[in-house]
């Protein structure tokens, strides 16, 4: 029995092999587990969830266990991992991939005087494991473990930066700072396949091998997948590989990788494969890292713990910049996971652990309305392309690659030349649709503002998950987007707030010809079509409240619902609020400053920070007609906002309808009393 759980008796994986435990390890592993129950302290929580597991109270309670009970732990863990993540939702498929890798890691090195970073950080559940968290009651739920490295958690962890492709720049860093120091510590990396496959590795691999004498160990997890396959088809051309009789399984984990569909070009798996058309060109991967100056070991069975503890210890024994190469299997052990090809195992919600099917219940999702839009107009115009920094499902290109896969691009995690290369595909005659999520936008900024934009090409950006999006926490926020683009000259921005604005703004964003364009939405179900009493300039009127209102409200996209239900809530305190939705907020709309100069007072509302935010752009605009009318700004505040659900960050943030029509009825009061005193010929 190598689990206590069906669902990990899969059929798929050949291992691991975790067996009943002999008489000396079951003896060892309950010597061990009783000094650990003693050391545990009570906060860190159960014990119950495996005995091996949960007597891992530290690294070093794990780094004296004897090597024949770490195929138990593997398998308690991954237990552990389904059980846990299939009520909370998490990044499952990433973490059952990493088991052994992490526990190889933490046995080899010490952390924290070593240092340990995860890139992306999406696959730390079991280094959290290993260093003490066991309560995942509450992953990525308010209160809860976050889901990435916190430091507010354990002093194991380092980098809470979930955007790809950092961690081997953080490790350069950290190496020269401890050389300079004198200080004696190994620096270790641990990046999948498709976080090296975003440019900032390769910057920073160019400086790390610059290093010979710094001990920094870059581990690369490669399961052949970002979300969906990293590589092209090129199954045949293993020869080098084969040469070494030792990677048996890890052909077959390969092999398995390549027969896959990919929408990805291959020469970043080339190159890590050593693979070249044509056995006489072959290269070996040695050589191609060892000519860049970084030794290079593996490639290495991911799941075989000798494999990896042994190539651990010789790259750490090397004592400069050395990079092992681990080929792992996403979702290993769990069935459900390991034939996931949709995706479902990267991120999933909750889920039936027996079957793997996601127990949510069925909505439509503002990707999905669009994804279907996209293909619609894509049947229309002969010229529209998508492309997707190794997101497709996720953000909806998949259905374009299904239809047209000549006119669907995956780039890798690369959202720079993403950018830049559809600012080529524009110039050549196309109108590219960059699909990101708005926080990823960050990554290209100068390539929106110069590349594109200062060149005037159409580029329509779709940014999904914008404003506050819920348990990704700080990093994933998509609320930086409406400042960042304020600064880009002639871009023009949407805001949809239902499924027929989306529509209906999408199709007008790629109409535009001398220009990049945006259209933003958040994340999960798109709400119920709220259709407008007028449009006026092109600003929807959701809430006529007559001429002269006392209250203009700017609501921009998916906060219509909460302002309309702001202005029937003020109405109630015998406030008159016009609700409207500008829908194309940059740049602010000319009649929004004729609607201004009627109302008494201008409030907006906006799912992203006030910084630099529609609001600010809103005031300016107004000040420069020279409209006096008082403008208030509410939105999300430029700082760091913890993870849980959109619902509770937004009540956090005082963006409810309830607190909101609050606020209102406070500042229209406080206007009143103002005119009042100035009205006063005593006050004078
Ligand atoms: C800059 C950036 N773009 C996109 C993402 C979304 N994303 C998260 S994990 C992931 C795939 C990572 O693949 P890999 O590094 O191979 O890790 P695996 O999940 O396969 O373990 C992507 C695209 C991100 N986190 N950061
Ligand atoms: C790590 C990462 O960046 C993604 O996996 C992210 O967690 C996905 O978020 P969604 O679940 O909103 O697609
Ligand atoms: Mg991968």
């Amino acid at each position: 029995m190598r689990s206590s759980q069906p669902w990990l008796d899969s059929k798929i994986s050949p291992a691991p092999q975790a067996g009943p435990l002999t008489p000396l390890a079951r003896g060892v592993a309950a010597t061990v587990t009783d000094q650990a129950r003693a050391e545990v302290p009570p906060s860190k929580g159960a014990l119950s969830d495996g005995e091996l597991l949960g007597s891992i109270s530290s690294p070093e309670v794990l780094r004296a266990l004897p090597a024949e009970v770490l195929p138990t732990l593997a398998a308690e863990i991954r237990d552990y991992l389904v059980a846990k993540v299939s009520k909370t939702g998490g990044h499952l498929g990433p973490n059952l991939g990493a088991v052994e890798l992490t526990i190889a890691l933490h046995r080899v090195f010490e952390s924290p005087a070593d240092k340990i970073l995860f890139d992306t950080g999406h696959q730390a559940y079991v280094h959290k494991l290993l260093t003490g968290r066991h309560d995942f009651e509450k992953l990525r739920q308010r209160g809860g473990l976050s889901g990435y490295p916190s430091r507010d958690e354990s002093p194991h962890d380092l980098v809470e930066n979930s955007h790809a492709s950092t961690a081997l720049s953080y490790a350069d860093g950290l190496a020269k700072a401890f050389a300079l120091r004198g200080e004696k510590r190994h620096v270790v990396a641990l990046v999948g396949d498709g976080a090296l496959t975003g440019g900032m590795c390769w910057e920073a691999i160019n400086n790390i091998a610059a290093g010979k004498d710094r001990p920094v160990v870059i581990v690369v997890n490669d399961n052949g997948r970002s979300y969906a396959p990293t590589i092209g088809g090129l199954a045949n051309h293993l020869a080098t590989l084969r040469l070494n009789p030792g990677y048996e399984r890890v052909l077959d984990l390969v092999r398995d990788s390549l027969s896959r569909t990919p929408l990805v070009g291959a020469p970043l798996y080339d190159a890590l494969h050593g693979v070249k058309r044509g056995l006489k060109d072959a290269i070996s991967p040695q050589g191609m890292f060892e000519d860049l100056g970084l030794k290079y070991v593996g490639p290495v069975d991911g799941h075989d713990l000798g494999a990896l503890e042994s190539a651990l210890r010789r790259a750490k024994s090397f004592g400069g910049p050395v990079i092992v190469h681990t080929v792992t299997r996403k979702g290993y052990g769990y069935a459900p996971a390991e034939a996931d090809e949709a995706d479902n195992f990267h991120g999933p919600g909750a889920f039936d652990p027996a079957t793997g099917k996601s127990i949510a219940p069925p909505a439509l999702k503002w990707t999905k309305v669009f994804s279907e839009e996209l293909v619609a107009v894509a049947e229309e115009r002969e010229d529209v392309v998508g492309i997707t920094a190794a997101m497709a499902i996720p953000t909806g290109i998949d259905k374009l690659a299904q239809r047209y896969p000549e006119r669907a691009y995956d780039v890798g995690i690369a959202e720079q030349h993403a950018v830049t290369s559809a600012a080529g595909l524009a110039m050549g005659g196309m109108h590219p649709v960059v699909a990101v999520y708005a926080t990823f936008l960050n990554r290209a900024f100068d390539q929106t503002l110069l590349d594109v934009a200062l060149h005037g090409l159409p580029v329509t950006f779709v940014l999904d998950r914008a404003g506050i999006t819920g348990p990704d926490g700080p990093s994933h926020y998509g609320i930086w987007d409406l400042s960042i683009l304020g600064v880009v000259p002639g871009i023009k921005v949407a805001a949809p707030r239902d499924a027929a604005t989306l529509r209906e703004e999408f199709r007008e964003a790629v109409a535009v010809s001398d220009g990049p364009t945006v259209v933003r939405f958040p994340t999960g179900a798109v709400p119920a079509d709220l259709p407008a009493v007028s449009r006026v300039g092109g600003v929807d009127v959701l809430v006529d409240a007559g001429k002269k209102p006392d209250v203009l409200l700017v609501s921009i996209g998916a906060f219509a619902h909460t302002a309309v239900e702001v202005a029937a809530r003020a109405a109630e305190h015998g406030i008159r609020v016009t609700v409207v939705d500008p829908r194309w907020v940059r740049p602010v709309p000319e009649a929004l400053v004729t609607m201004a100069r009627e109302a008494a007072l201008v409030v907006s509302l906006e799912d992203g920070v006030r910084a630099g935010g529609i609001g600010t752009a809103l005031a300016q605009t107004l000040s420069d007609a020279g409209v006096g009318v008082p403008v208030r700004d509410l939105g999300v505040p430029a700082e760091w906002h913890p993870h849980g659900t959109r619902g509770e960050i937004l009540a956090d943030l005082g963006l409810t309808a309830q607190d909101i029509a609050r606020q209102i009825t406070e500042w229209v009061s406080l206007q009143a009393e103002q005119a009042d005193r100035t009205s006063d010929p005593l006050t004078h």
